[in-house]
């Protein structure tokens, strides 16, 4: 009867909570802003580190647990000035009770939409999202601040987290829609990253329970240009201090495992103690990102942004002498914004980042397509609720065709709890008509969330503890081992080294006595032949100068007139001789002789340039030894002067 008593008491308590959970729940009150009831830190659940072990072990609830759905809430932004001025109408309808949202058919005054240039046909749109966040204009009794998005499914989704399971939200929509002011927010107006890191330990902070230990870790990458970047690593700059001439210096590697899934090699992960931790992070992190102005977005995201936090709770109990490790991994992912080059206008590097943020976000929403695909989803909810592997089979999923749905690859079909924020601009009809079909897809995705926990008893942690030491020990007597081997080995090359260079310096020493053997002998040549050089100079000399004579002998003969009966003439008879006769003799024994004596000017030239050709090779003869010797000095380096310099030839 007291145990009858004590259930009923405790069951109708429980009633009660949740009654006054409902009255409390400042989502059902129209007109009151959510705001005002209560700041966003103020989370409404109780410490989830407390009820989650209860929910985790009961088998209903985690059946309930295991299959979901992507859950997909959308959300129109207020326009912005560019809009404003251009005077565009909100083509956005939001029905807070049914939360559908109906996209209009736009009049023809806004240039964005105007029909008339234009074949398409343009009809009137309704989808229904889990929730449809009307963000558009604040006066409105049902208008959604950045509070109340955190409230509607961030704070839910933190839940899940300290229960022990995977999640992700990401934010999707073309540029300037919403996404970073949604996931990041301003200082003003905190989005669900920062809501959601300060909740996390707001409740780590006011935990009861003082056998629970937390651990958190965070790290944070963009996805540039199809390749990832870590944004909390600093940055190698070039040695003018401007951006590093080759920035593949800080791309990092994507790999895959069977233990870790889907991870970053090389990914800067710090363990973060407070939320001013984590809002250094931020700062450092957004710093670095890759953001530009466009004409669609004065500060838009020319990346894909993934911000992860780790937690992992480590529960003892004290009774049982037993740990729970339960590990959770929250992705909050800002997605750069699917753009039209002719609406940016972009050209240049905006317009290659553009190529690639629309490639990478089409692969994305081919990944949800065959992840929607019903036979799939049928795969996956047959009888046993396992996945069903033949019908997993038939539907080949993209994952690896982009660098993000890589990453994303378990966030999005796999163990996860994952919600989709579609962003919305309010007077934009094709992208916007784009975005919520993706956004309606997306919700056909089931994911297979599972609890990360591992219960360990006392013994089996003794055995674990002593295993990782034995493991210590054994890396430190091999870490021991290898340093002895390397210095050994580096004592070998070093004596190695040492030899070599002796060895070089004996071959110098050897090929320098050898040089001066060399020149020794030379010198002394030289010497041999310097009178001999001198002997034929000298006779070069005389030779010419008796050429010169010939020459001269040849050329002005001493002509001697023939004798006349084999007797000299008397000087009288030689000049009646050459007083009568004069001129006629005269002229014709010059005539005479000039034929004779152009004869012999040629045999004297000939002779002339015989002697000349020898003296001419005697010369090139001497110079060539010259050099040679010259030669030798150089390459000897033998800094003595060379004998011959001073053996000139003419
Ligand atoms: N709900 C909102 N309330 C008020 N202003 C908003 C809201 N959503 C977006 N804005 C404003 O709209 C502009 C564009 O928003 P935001 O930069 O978040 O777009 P985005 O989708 O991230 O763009 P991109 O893909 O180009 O990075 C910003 O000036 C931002 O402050």
């Amino acid at each position: 009867m007291h145990t009858f008593r004590r259930l009923k008491s405790r069951k109708l308590l429980t009633d009660a909570f949740d009654l006054l959970d409902d009255i409390m729940d400042p989502r059902l009150y129209r007109g009151i802003s959510s705001e005002s009831i209560s700041p966003y830190y103020e989370s409404t659940a109780s410490t989830p580190s407390l009820r989650a072990p209860e929910r985790a072990a009961t088998p209903d609830t985690m059946a309930d647990q295991e299959g979901g759905n992507v859950k997909v809430v959308v959300r129109v932004r207020k326009h912005v000035k560019r809009e404003i001025e251009r005077g565009a109408e909100c083509l956005i309808r939001m029905d807070p009770h049914t939360q559908r949202t109906t996209l209009l058919v736009p009049n023809d005054t806004d240039p964005a939409n105007a029909r008339s240039n234009s074949r398409k046909i343009y009809e009137e749109k309704s989808f229904t999202f889990d929730k449809s966040f009307w963000s558009h204009d604040e006066t409105s009794p049902h208008y959604a601040d950045q509070s109340a998005i955190y409230r509607s499914f961030g704070e839910e989704f933190l839940d899940h987290n300290f229960a022990g399971y995977h999640t992700c939200i990401f934010a999707y929509g073309q540029t300037g829609s919403g996404k970073s002011y949604t996931m990041m927010g301003t200082p003003d107006a905190p989005g669900l990253i920062p809501r959601t890191c300060q909740e996390l330990f707001h409740r780590i902070e006011n935990d009861p329970t003082p056998n629970t230990t937390y651990n958190v870790h965070v790290s944070y990458l963009e996805i540039y240009n199809e390749h990832v970047r870590d944004l909390l690593a600093s940055r190698p700059s070039s040695s003018s201090g401007g951006p590093p001439k080759d920035p593949a210096a800080y791309y990092l590697k994507i790999r895959e495992s069977p233990a870790d899934g889907v991870y970053i090699q090389g990914l800067t992960d710090v363990a973060v103690r407070s939320y001013a931790d984590i809002s250094r992070l931020f700062r450092i992190g957004d710093a670095n990102r890759t953001t530009a102005a466009t004409k669609m977005n004065d500060s838009s995201s020319r990346s894909h942004a993934v911000f992860t936090i780790h937690l992992k709770q480590i529960q003892h109990s004290l009774t049982t002498d037993s740990v729970i490790e339960r590990s959770a991994r929250m992705r909050l992912v800002d997605l750069a914004g699917s753009e039209r080059a002719k609406a940016t206008e972009a050209t240049g590097q905006r317009l290659v980042e553009g190529g690639k943020i629309n490639k990478s976000l089409t692969t994305l929403g081919r990944v949800i397509a065959a992840l929607a695909d019903p036979k799939r989803s049928a795969a996956f909810t047959s009888a046993s609720g396992k996945p069903g592997k033949k019908g997993a089979e038939t539907v080949v999923v993209p994952y690896r065709d982009s660098v993000l749905t890589w990453l994303l690859k378990d966030s999005l079909g796999g163990n996860s709890k994952t919600a989709m924020v579609a962003c919305i601009a309010p007077s934009d009809y094709d992208e916007t008509l784009s975005t919520l079909r993706y956004a309606s897809q997306a919700k056909m995705i089931r994911t297979r969330a599972t609890v990360n926990q591992d219960a360990v008893s006392a013994a089996q942690r003794d055995a674990q503890i002593a295993e990782m030491a034995a493991t210590i020990a054994a890396l430190q007597t091999s870490f021991h081992a290898a340093t002895v081997a390397r210095k050994r080995e580096e004592a070998s090359e070093l004596e190695e080294y040492q030899k070599q260079v002796g060895r070089m310096q004996r071959m110098m020493e050897e090929s320098r006595l050898v040089s001066e053997a060399k020149i020794r002998s030379l010198t002394a040549e030289v010497e041999e032949l310097r009178p001999l050089c001198e002997r034929l100079r000298g006779e070069g000399e005389a030779l010419r100068r008796h050429l010169g004579l010939v020459v001269g002998e040849l050329r002005n003969p001493i002509v001697l007139p023939a004798p006349r009966g084999g007797e000299l003439p008397t000087p009288e008879e030689m000049g009646e001789e050459n007083g009568e006769d004069e001129k006629d003799k005269e002229n014709a024994g010059d005539a005479a002789l000039l034929q004779d004596d152009e004869g012999y000017e040629d045999d004297g030239e000939d002779f002339a340039r015989e002697l000349h050709a020898h003296a001419e090779d005697f010369l090139k003869e001497i110079g060539m030894f010259r050099k040679k010797v010259g030669g030798d000095y150089a390459r000897f380096g033998e800094r003595r002067p060379n004998p011959l310099a001073e053996v000139t030839v003419n």
